[in-house]
């Protein structure tokens, strides 16, 4: 039996977890806002497990609820710390391959008296019985019925962690890395790397950047100086896309310290881009633009992937608030493009309310995408859209959920 000191090994990510899952499941804190709690931590490895840990839980919730339902005579209340022990104890034997006995040895130590005999209990028998979880996720009641038709193959898609996407600064030069690309300037590695450690990163050839979410850029394809508003712009994944395209680039965003990394990125990848930090309901611009990229702030839904918190956390209330906040821009940004100019209108939300229902009150004369301008693979919507979720490209290792539209002033 493990002490109960904290001085079990490998007890520390696990209590890192824990408060992860607290805060997302209890507090409504996105994972990211949570993942905090494993800041401290002195070993990447480490940081690296308790963000999996959470993950997974919150990626399998339904089936691990269920796993545990199936094994106790009372059902545990759901913000019972028990219950997410076990989760995590699932979650780590049958997602990490972590073996059953490290399981209990770092979870046990966690709770004390009559729920450690419980979640030690329930965890003997699950795994006696070697309960498995079903091959993809199951999604809660009310986001299936939300996602409706899309629910399955997205579903599929949510099954495993992204891989890894870099955005190459030069799409002409070879990165120094076996992977697939599956765009130029895209290359695809496995999931796990640690990224400042992988060839070109100080040198800044490259930034991390969802294959999904490069689409908005390229359809603006070559800058040659012309101007470009990239409105909601850090981290500054697009605004990199854009200045290496030639755009004469000038990044808009609320959020200080969302800015700061985006200027630190710019200085890593060596570009340029004017930097304003205001708030796009209140700011003006001086003169036009050539073209504007509205990456609106959204409900994220279409990062599920890799943050699987928002599959719990967002309800039609944010879906709501968002889509407002998206039309309040766009009506702005509709105003502030040169004649003939053009205007891109994209989110990372898999959300009708916040992708097509939002383009429509655009004022502008839509531009249809077709999809000989999309990467291979690719399809346009009849609309003349792009709308990308977690099941396509599910061979090469599937995409992030994108909506895309374009207009001419
Ligand atoms: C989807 S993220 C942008 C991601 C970014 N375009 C990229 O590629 O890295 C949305 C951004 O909108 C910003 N935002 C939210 N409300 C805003 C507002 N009223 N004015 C300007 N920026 C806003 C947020 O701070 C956030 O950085």
């Amino acid at each position: 039996m493990a002490p109960k000191t904290g001085k079990t090994p490998g007890l520390p990510p696990r209590r890192a977890a824990l408060k992860m899952l607290d805060a997302v499941l209890r507090r409504g804190d996105t994972l990211e806002q949570a993942g905090g709690a494993a800041n401290g931590l002195p070993a990447h490895s480490d940081r690296a497990l308790a963000r999996a840990i959470a993950s997974e839980v919150l990626r399998w919730l339904v089936d691990l609820d269920a796993l545990i339902d199936s094994a106790t005579k009372e059902p545990l209340p759901d913000d019972a710390k028990p219950r997410t022990v076990l989760r995590m104890m699932l979650a780590q034997w049958l997602r990490l391959d972590t073996p059953p006995h490290a399981v209990v040895a770092t979870a046990l130590p966690l709770l004390t008296g009559g729920p450690k005999r419980l979640a030690h209990g329930v965890f003997a028998t699950l795994t006696r019985q070697e309960a498995q979880l079903p091959d993809h996720p199951t999604l809660p009641v009310q986001v299936a019925e939300r996602w409706a038709d899309r629910a399955e193959a997205i579903a599929k898609g949510l099954a495993v962690p992204p891989p890894l996407d870099l955005m190459l600064k030069d799409s002409g030069a070879g990165p120094g890395m076996e992977g697939i690309s599956l765009a130029p300037g895209h290359l695809r590695l496995p999931r796990g790397a640690n990224v400042s450690d992988l060839p070109g990163y100080d040198g800044g050839d490259w930034w991390v950047q969802d294959l999904a979410a490069t689409l908005p850029a390229r359809l603006l394809g070559e800058g040659k100086g012309r101007r470009v508003l990239d409105l909601a712009a850090a981290p500054g994944g697009k605004t990199m896309q854009l200045a290496a395209a030639g755009w004469d680039v000038t990044a808009l965003d609320v959020h200080p310290t969302r800015m700061m990394r985006l200027r630190e990125n710019l200085s890593r990848t060596r570009l340029d881009a004017h930097t304003v930090i205001a708030d796009a309901l209140e700011w003006h611009p001086d003169a036009p633009f050539d073209a504007i990229l509205l990456d609106a702030p959204c409900t994220a839904t279409g990062t599920c992937r890799r943050h699987p918190d928002v599959i719990h956390r967002i309800g039609p209330r944010h879906i709501a608030e968002m889509a407002d906040l998206q039309r309040r821009l766009l009506e702005r940004a509709s105003g502030w493009v040169k004649p003939g100019g053009t205007l891109v209108y994209a989110t990372c939300s898999l959300e009708r309310e916040e992708g097509e229902e939002v383009a429509a009150t655009c004022t502008l004369t839509p531009s249809p995408i077709a999809a000989s301008e999309l990467p291979a693979g690719f399809q346009a919507t009849d609309a003349g859209h792009v709308r990308t979720d977690p099941g396509m490209l599910a061979e090469h290792g599937g995409l992030d959920g994108f909506f895309v539209a374009r207009f001419t002033a």
